[in-house]
């Protein structure tokens, strides 16, 4: 399955954005005074096809998991926040959850890996095994349950739009995970672990060098090939960021915009763009995390996120943000008059 989704992503329609591109620059102001927001709406415009656009349903889709490599003193938390928050991030009363509901959005809160068994009317079961394995002993899992995982967010992103979503966040939660993230980054950009190792949820900073250590550790006994996405995502990634790439891919293939949020997702969004360079254009960025090595995965896509905010919650808080930003501009696009409709010449 994820080959053939892979393999029928297209290219945003570039003739749509010419179209909606030349309507923008005919509204009633001073051509471009509307800045970011008129890129965006070219953007959602190419994604979706459509010269009026809307993304007035939004949904939110929350990958949680758990990492083995939690057993090596990387996190401040226990392990157990991880079930506890995917319990309570689609009953609205998490950060994520919270601005979620503000923002009317759909939560679809998907257990993909957590430890415990989870039998809950909130929580989708997608359950590809319970967490991940220690990294630093191994693989984090088999190259075939990182596909099962890409499956899932493909999976997931598919119903969210069936079930008549316009715009997707990406969000996740998994103690442990700034320390895969941080793996992947590493490998993918030949960066130290050293100098992109950052304090998570409030790791103490006289610990991040042992954090550091861990990670490259992982890195020295798995050898994963940098040119190779699934190798290095299952030998030391983890659940939570294959579901979140999936569900990239999957907006991608449904031409639905997904807006990423921070660190995690970023790198999710990394390990996607590797799989299919085409999805980079479905991809909306919201805010700058700040995560240690947030920027660099930021830069490293060429991304430009629009807010800085100071957040480094994950969950989707973020990306959840930028729903009203992305909304604004299709509104821009149907609402505004033209010169012409205005009896004025252009600017
Ligand atoms: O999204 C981010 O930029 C972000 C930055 C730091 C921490 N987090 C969240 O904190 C958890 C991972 O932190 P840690 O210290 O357990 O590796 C995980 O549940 C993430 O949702 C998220
Ligand atoms: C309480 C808590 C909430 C979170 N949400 C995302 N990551 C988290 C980590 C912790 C520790």
């Amino acid at each position: 399955m994820l080959n053939e989704v892979l393999a029928s992503i297209t290219e945003i329609d570039h003739n749509m954005m010419t179209t909606v591109r030349n309507r923008v620059e005919n509204l009633n102001k001073p051509q471009g005074s509307l800045g970011k927001l008129e890129d965006l709406v070219i953007q959602v415009a190419g994604i979706t096809g459509k010269a009026y656009p809307m993304t007035d349903k939004k949904a939110l889709i929350v990958m949680c998991a758990d990492n083995g490599v939690c057993d090596e003193d990387v996190a401040s938390a226990i392990q157990e926040v991880t079930y506890i928050q995917t319990l309570n991030i689609p009953r609205g009363i998490t950060g994520a959850g919270a601005i979620a509901k503000q923002m009317n959005a759909k939560i679809y809160a998907v257990d993909i890996g957590v430890m415990t068994d989870i039998d809950d009317a909130y929580v989708i079961n997608k359950k590809v095994m319970y967490g991940t394995h220690n990294m630093t002993k191994g693989p984090a899992m088999s190259r075939n349950e990182a596909i099962k995982a890409l499956e899932v967010g493909i999976e997931i992103a598919i119903q969210a739009v069936d079930e008549g979503a316009k715009i997707l966040a990406t969000g996740e939660m998994g103690i442990g995970n700034t320390s895969t993230t941080t793996a992947i980054l590493s490998v993918i950009t030949g960066i130290d672990p050293s100098e992109i190792t950052g304090i998570g949820a409030n790791f103490p900073l006289e610990k991040l060098a042992h954090k550091a250590d861990v990670i490259k550790r992982s890195i020295a006994i798995n050898k994963p090939d940098v040119d190779d996405p699934l190798d290095i995502l299952s030998k030391v990634g983890g659940l939570d960021i294959a579901g979140m790439a999936g569900t990239m891919i999957g907006a991608a293939y449904k031409k639905v915009p997904v807006v990423i949020d921070g660190f995690i997702s970023t790198v999710s969004a990394i390990i996607a763009c590797k799989l299919n360079p085409l999805v980079r254009d479905y991809l909306i960025p919201s805010h700058y995390s700040l995560e240690k090595g947030a920027k660099i995965a930021t830069n490293y896509l060429k991304l430009n996120p629009f807010l800085d905010m100071n957040m480094r919650l994950g969950e989707g808080s973020g990306a959840l943000l930028a729903f009203n930003i992305v909304e604004a501009a299709c509104y821009m696009n149907r609402e505004m008059i033209t010169f012409e409709e205005a009896h004025f010449d252009a600017l």
